[in-house]
């Protein structure tokens, strides 16, 4: 047992070390700790022996030199259970320091600031904590390392329940945590170095990119079930995204269903008014606004009934009895459902389906800063695709002009051609998804898909509005299209034969309107 004696408090946020520095002087413990800190404690009355008296040495160099002493790391590197080690310290009058409380120098915070100087930055960067930090963890057998001020309650407690000693279990759990902690303060410092070029410049990718992601599961197996795989959560996670998961019943999910909960979470959540998207392998088969969630579900699982069962399916609202019990009225099997939130009514009738994954996730408008796909032996980062086009940005290229009530549904099919893999073509009508064609190597193809799944569903697409998420390379699409019965067309525009492709649009009496942008998805 470590019965902690002594403690070394260094901190830079302060929230809760004061409480905790009278938890720790209550049990006896003697507490040295630097400038700010130790002013603090004094300020309220907590006896503290400042580190420059305690180690003969005063800090220096602005804080350069506070706790870089032999007194200091020798009382938290030597160990307790080596005599030469013991007798070592005695003779160089190194008392134990059984307990180091410490959190580092904002870095990133103040790199967050756009007019953060390299001055500032190297500044904040600190060397003495994480000195502490590194050596206290490494000698967890006899050193207790606290690097979160949200564990120091539970650190109470125990001290409390153990007349006064931290037990090895928290010393190992609290050493994980302590090296994760300097590894990802480096990183950021290496991230930002790094993107510095010749003339000091911040270019947007660093020369070497560090990042670290925290385990919140084991899966049971990954894409197929020969694969091992597991889930990580980014250590800070953005407002709204599907990370910020809770799972509120059902059985553990697996890989797949927390990717396509992701591809139905982000396309959802890009909507202000009600609505519902359903997923079958990463692309929507089913999207659908309305003036309620029920209407919204209504729709968007007549787009593809058969694609729908086995689905993902997600919302923006609060998901109440009525949708639920228009689920249960299919049959409407579903792998995960997915909200930001249930009426109580809603969950009572969900538990009686104990398999079923429901998920809440909390709306937000966040983004990762950026997004990473592997190739083998490498990895692609880009920024995301946050881009979404307004009815003022968009060029009208043919003789027809659309109507409004054709322009919401362009708007509505071009918002969902987003969330469908490439090349992606997307007929909607009445704020629903009528037929979409997904994932195929020719345009051409997935609009004759899209069309026979219209078909097949037994949706007309008299009238439809289509999206295409990249450019028509030829007139042939449009052909299919107009074909099948479109009215308008949503396209990015840019390619060699645009004249082509506007005169096609206007042979068949369509309307057509470019974006200038494309979004691909691969
Ligand atoms: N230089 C040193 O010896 C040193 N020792 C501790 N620190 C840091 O000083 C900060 C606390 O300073 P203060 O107690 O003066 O507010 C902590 O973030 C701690 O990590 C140091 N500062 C920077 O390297």
């Amino acid at each position: 047992m470590a019965i902690i004696k002594r403690a070394l408090l260094s901190v830079s946020e302060k929230r809760g070390i004061l409480e905790f520095a009278k938890q720790l002087n209550a049990f006896g413990v003697e507490l040295l700790s630097t400038g700010g800190t130790a002013k603090l404690l004094r300020e309220n009355n907590v006896p503290v022996v400042e580190v420059g008296d305690y180690t003969g040495f005063p800090e220096m160099l602005d804080g350069r030199v506070k706790t870089l002493h032999p007194k200091v790391h020798g009382g938290i590197l030597g160990r307790r259970d080596l005599p030469e080690h013991v007798s070592a310290m005695q003779e160089a009058g190194i008392p134990n320091i059984d307990m180091v409380v410490v959190n580092l120098y904002p870095f990133r915070e103040t790199i967050a600031n756009p007019n953060c100087s390299l001055e500032d930055a190297i500044e904040n960067i600190d060397i003495g904590g994480p000195t502490m930090v590194r050596a206290a963890a490494k000698n967890h057998a006899h050193v207790a390392i606290v690097t979160d001020p949200e564990d120091y309650e539970a650190l109470a407690r125990e001290m409390a329940s153990s007349n006064g000693a931290i037990g090895a279990e928290t010393r190992f759990k609290l050493a994980k945590k302590a090296f994760s902690h300097t590894a990802e303060y480096d990183g950021a410092i290496s991230n930002y170095l790094t993107a510095l070029d010749a003339k000091n410049q911040k270019q947007d990718f660093p020369d070497r990119y560090n990042t670290q992601v925290v385990k919140v599961m084991d899966l049971r197996y990954g894409e197929n079930p020969h694969q091992n795989a597991a889930f990580y959560r980014d250590s800070t996670v953005p407002d709204g995204a599907l990370a910020s998961f809770s799972q509120l019943q059902g059985k553990e999910l697996s890989y797949n269903n927390i990717a396509d909960s992701d591809a139905a979470w982000e396309c959802v959540k890009t909507f202000d008014v009600p609505a519902c998207v359903i997923v079958k392998h990463a692309n929507p088969c089913g999207v659908a606004i309305d003036a309620n969630l029920l209407g919204a579900y209504e729709k968007a699982f007549k787009t593809d009934p058969t694609s729908a069962f086995g689905g993902i399916i997600a919302f923006n609202g609060e998901v109440g009895i009525d949708v639920v019990n228009a689920m249960n009225e299919r049959k409407h099997f579903v792998e995960v459902l997915i909200a930001p939130s249930f009426s109580e009514e809603a969950k009572a009738a969900l538990a009686a389906k104990s398999n079923l994954r429901v998920l809440i996730v909390p709306l937000g408008d966040g983004n990762n800063a950026l997004e990473y796909k592997r190739v083998s032996g490498g990895l692609l980062i880009q920024t995301p695709d946050a881009l979404n086009v307004t009815a003022d940005q968009l060029k009208v290229v043919t003789k027809k002009q659309p109507t409004p009530e054709q322009l919401k549904d362009l708007l509505f099919a071009w918002r969902v051609a987003k969330y469908v893999k490439s090349n992606a073509i997307v007929f909607c009508g009445n704020g629903m998804t009528l037929g979409v064609g997904a994932g195929q190597m020719s345009r051409v193809d997935s609009t004759r898909i899209a069309a026979i799944k219209a078909a097949n569903a037994g949706l007309s697409l008299q009238g439809a509005a289509v999206a295409s998420d990249a450019f028509f390379p030829f007139r042939d699409g449009v052909d299919v299209l107009a074909e099948a019965g479109a009215s308008c067309v949503i396209q990015p525009g840019g390619s060699i034969r645009d004249e082509e492709v506007y005169a096609a649009a206007d042979e068949h009496g369509i309307a057509m309107v470019i974006t200038g942008v494309r979004h691909f998805r691969h």
